[in-house]
């Protein structure tokens, strides 16, 4: 029997970021861009990231984690998947924490409620070497980066910061000033970003709150990006914005997002929504199962 038959592909979402988990372990591969946008096209399933699981690389762990975008990307981080992954192993778990791996390194997930977890997003990379970006810029809380007339520029000097994949953070008075629908996919294609980025509008609401809209490398705009908010934070601390712990709004809804001093790790916590459940197609792995 094809070690990928009986197979399940979850739909979930983690605040209405769509997110498809394969749980692939025991199969002796994981699954390729190819391959992940074939089940989604099989299934006529959107996602924004596809969350597919392969056999553990270190003692302790559950699983491998491989991050793909709606574009067949690889993602460094995906903190919604993360959460939805984790809802997935906690399934059949008793245990309060488990841990799972990505490209990110190794990531705690913690069972906070039947529908809500934390998970240890691994510390910032805040060097330019680790967004990464294309030239030496020594502060990377403002870059030379800009959009709009060269003379009189509607953004300008983001933070950046990378949480495993990288993000750029400008923070606003006005969200409704800025057509993240244009900009996002100008800037996540801009040549200071060797690996593109994800683009973000934070708007400071107060010294623990913020309000966040995110253009997703790979995915465009989503209605939340779990990274993203553990970027926006960082970036509000180090500008002195906002203390080290925040309630992070997102137009799917709220995560809470902690910046601990004494190991530099960022911890989010939120919910995560299952949608159903549908049987995955062994023939879409057909020269990877021979
Ligand atoms: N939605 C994900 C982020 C995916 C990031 C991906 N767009 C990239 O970095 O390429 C999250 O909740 O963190």
């Amino acid at each position: 029997m094809s070690p990928l038959a009986n197979r399940l592909v979850t739909k979930m979402n983690g605040l209405g970021n769509e997110i498809l988990v394969v749980d692939l372990r025991g199969a002796g591969f994981g699954v390729s861009a190819p391959e992940a946008r074939a089940i989604a096209r099989s299934k006529g399933l959107a996602f924004d990231q596809l969350m597919a699981l392969s056999d553990p690389r270190s003692e302790g762990a559950e699983a491998y984690v491989t991050i793909l975008n709606a574009d067949g990307s690889e993602a460094g981080a995906c903190g919604n998947g993360a959460r939805c992954v984790a809802w997935t192993l906690f399934r059949d778990d008793a245990r309060d924490e488990i841990f799972i791996e990505t490209a990110a390194g190794r990531l705690a997930c913690r069972r906070l409620g039947e529908w809500r977890f934390e998970v240890e997003m691994g510390a910032p990379r805040l060097a330019w070497t680790d967004i990464p970006l294309a030239k030496p810029t020594e502060d990377t809380t403002a870059i030379d980066l800009a959009f709009g007339p060269s003379g009189a520029p509607l953004l300008q000097k983001p933070a950046v910061v990378s949480m495993g994949n990288p993000h750029a953070i400008f923070f606003v008075e006005d969200f409704d000033a800025y057509d993240l629908a244009v900009i996002g996919p100008a800037l996540e294609h801009d040549p200071i970003f060797p690996e593109r980025a994800n683009i973000s509008l934070a708007r400071i609401v107060s010294r623990d709150h913020i309000e966040l809209k995110v253009w997703e490398r790979g995915a465009g705009l989503t209605r939340a990006c779990g990274s993203a908010a553990c970027a926006a934070l960082v970036a509000a601390a180090r500008k002195n914005l906002t203390g080290r712990r925040a309630t992070v709004s997102l137009p799917g809804g709220d995560l809470d997002i902690v910046w601990r001093e004494s190991d530099d790790m960022v911890v989010m916590a939120g919910p995560v929504e299952f949608e159903f459940e549908t049987e995955l197609d062994p023939g879409l792995f057909a020269d990877a199962a021979a």
